[in-house]
C-alpha cells in the first residue's frame, strides 16, 4: 500500500521532507500540500505531482490524504495536530508539538479520548545511529549506572531574529528529548549559566549558554548551547557511568593529509548531520501508518514534557536561579505509565 501524505507548510524543512517522502522513502507519496505562501505551495506541489490546497484543514480532510505532516511555524502546530486527531488521521508534527504546555495538554487529551496514538513528534535524534547505539550501551549495563552527561550543541550561525529564549525552545529542545529517552529518566531541575557573550554576533543575544539539568535519578547533565560558534554544526554527547563511558561518534568523513596538516571536514548544518536520522524517522513512521499500527516514535507526551522543560529553562535564563520542573504532570498509563 502506498501511504498518501498531505504536508502543511512548504518552507525549508517541509520541502526537505517532501523530497524525502517522494524520492528517498519507498511506499509514500505526497498528494496534497499547503502554505500561507500560495505561490510557493503551487511550485512545490507541481514539482512532485501533488495538489496545492488553500488551508491546513483542506489538506487534513482531503480524501486522498491518509496521513499528515506538519512543518509550518511552531505556533500553528497545535491547531493542525488537533484537526488531524479530530479527523482520525495519523499526524507527524515537526518540533515543537506546540509552543505552550496548555496546547500540548489539549493534544494529549484529544489523543487519549481518541483511544489510540495518532501523533508523532519530529525529534529525529532518536533515529540517529550514534544515539541509538549509545542507548543500547546504556541499557545493556555495559557502563554501569549513568552518573553524568556532557553535551554540546553548536550551530555555525543563526539569523538576527533568533532570541536568547530560542536557545532552549528551538535548539536545546533536541537534547531535552534525546536525554530523557537515552536515560529513561525525567528532568527535574534546570539552571542556565551565562558565560561571556561572543562578540561575533548580535548584542541582544545571550550566546553561548550553559544549561545544567538534574534528573529524577540524580544524573547531572551539562549542555553547552553555542549557536554562533562560526566553525560549523557540532553535536557532542558523552555519558559517564559507574564503570565506563560512551561517547557519540563524530560523523564519518575522509581524513586529508596536506600542507603539513591532518584534517577532516566539520559539517555545516543540521540537515547534513541528521540526514540519515530524518530518513529513518520517516521510514519507520510510514511503516506504522501503512500497517495501521500506532507510531513508535516520540509521543505527544514527549512533546508536552519537552515544552514544559523548555519553559523552565527560559524562566531559569531570566532568573539565574535553579528552577524545579514542578509543572510537569504525571505521565498517564496511555503513554506508558508514571514517569519518575
Ligand atoms: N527537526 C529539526 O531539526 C528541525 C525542525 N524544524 C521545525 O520545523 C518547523 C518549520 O521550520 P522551517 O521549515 O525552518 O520554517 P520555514 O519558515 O522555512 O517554513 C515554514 C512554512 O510554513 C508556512 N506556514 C506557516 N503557518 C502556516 C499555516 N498555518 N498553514 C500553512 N502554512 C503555514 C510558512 O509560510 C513557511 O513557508 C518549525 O516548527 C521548526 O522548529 C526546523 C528546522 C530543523
Ligand atoms: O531544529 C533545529 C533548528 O530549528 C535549530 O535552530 C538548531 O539549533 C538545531 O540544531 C536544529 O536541529
Amino acid at each position: 500500500m502506498t501511504v498518501r501524505i498531505g504536508v502543511i507548510g512548504t518552507g525549508m524543512i517541509g520541502q526537505d521532507h517532501i523530497r524525502r517522502l517522494t524520492h528517498v522513502i519507498t511506499g509514500t507519496e505526497v498528494t496534497a500540500v499547503c502554505d500561507l505562501d500560495t505561490a510557493r505551495a503551487e511550485e512545490v506541489a507541481a514539482s512532485v505531482g501533488a495538489r496545492a490546497l488553500p488551508t491546513g484543514g483542506a489538506v487534513i480532510d482531503a480524501a486522498d490524504v491518509d496521513a499528515v505532516v506538519v512543518t509550518s511555524w511552531g505556533p500553528t502546530h497545535a491547531e493542525h495536530v488537533l484537526a488531524a486527531i479530530a479527523a482520525g488521521k495519523p499526524v507527524f508534527c515537526e518540533k515543537p508539538l506546540a509552543t505552550t504546555a496548555e496546547d500540548c495538554l489539549k493534544i494529549v487529551s484529544a489523543e487519549t479520548a481518541h483511544g489510540s496514538r495518532l501523533v508523532q513528534v519530529g525529534f529525529m535524534r532518536r533515529y540517529d545511529a550514534g544515539y541509538r547505539e549509545m542507548r543500547q550501551v546504556i541499557t545493556s549495563g555495559a557502563i554501569g549506572a549513568p552518573l553524568m552527561v556532557h553535551c554540546a550543541h553548536r550551530n555555525a550561525t543563526v539569523p538576527e531574529s533568533y532570541t536568547s529564549a530560542m536557545a532552549a525552545q528551538d535548539t536545546a529542545v533536541h537534547e531535552i528529548d534525546v536525554l530523557r529517552w537515552l536515560l529513561d529518566d525525567e528532568i527535574r531541575t534546570v539552571q542556565v549559566l551565562r558565560p561571556r557573550r561572543t562578540s561575533k554576533r548580535y548584542a541582544h543575544l545571550q550566546d553561548p549558554q550553559i544549561m545544567l539539568f538534574e534528573t529524577a535519578e540524580g544524573v547531572r547533565i551539562d549542555l553547552e548551547v553555542f549557536v554562533n560558534c562560526q566553525y560549523g554544526y557540532d553535536i557532542q554527547c558523552e555519558t559517564v557511568g559507574e564503570e565506563g563511558l560512551v561517547r557519540l561518534p563524530d560523523p564519518a568523513g575522509v581524513a586529508v593529509r596536506s600542507a603539513g596538516r591532518h584534517s577532516t571536514a566539520v559539517l555545516q548544518d543540521w540537515k547534513g548531520r541528521f540526514e540519515n536520522a530524518f530518513d529513518t524517522e520517516f521510514r519507520e513512521w510510514a511503516e506504522t501508518v501503512a500497517a495501521g499500527t500506532e507510531p513508535t516514535g516520540p509521543s505527544a507526551w514527549d512533546g508536552y514534557a519537552a515544552t514544559v522543560i523548555t519553559d523552565a529553562l527560559v524562566q531559569a535564563l531570566e532568573s539565574g536561579e535553579i528552577v524545579h520542573v514542578d509543572a510537569l504532570k504525571e505521565r498517564p498509563a496511555f503513554y506508558g505509565g508514571a514517569s519518575r
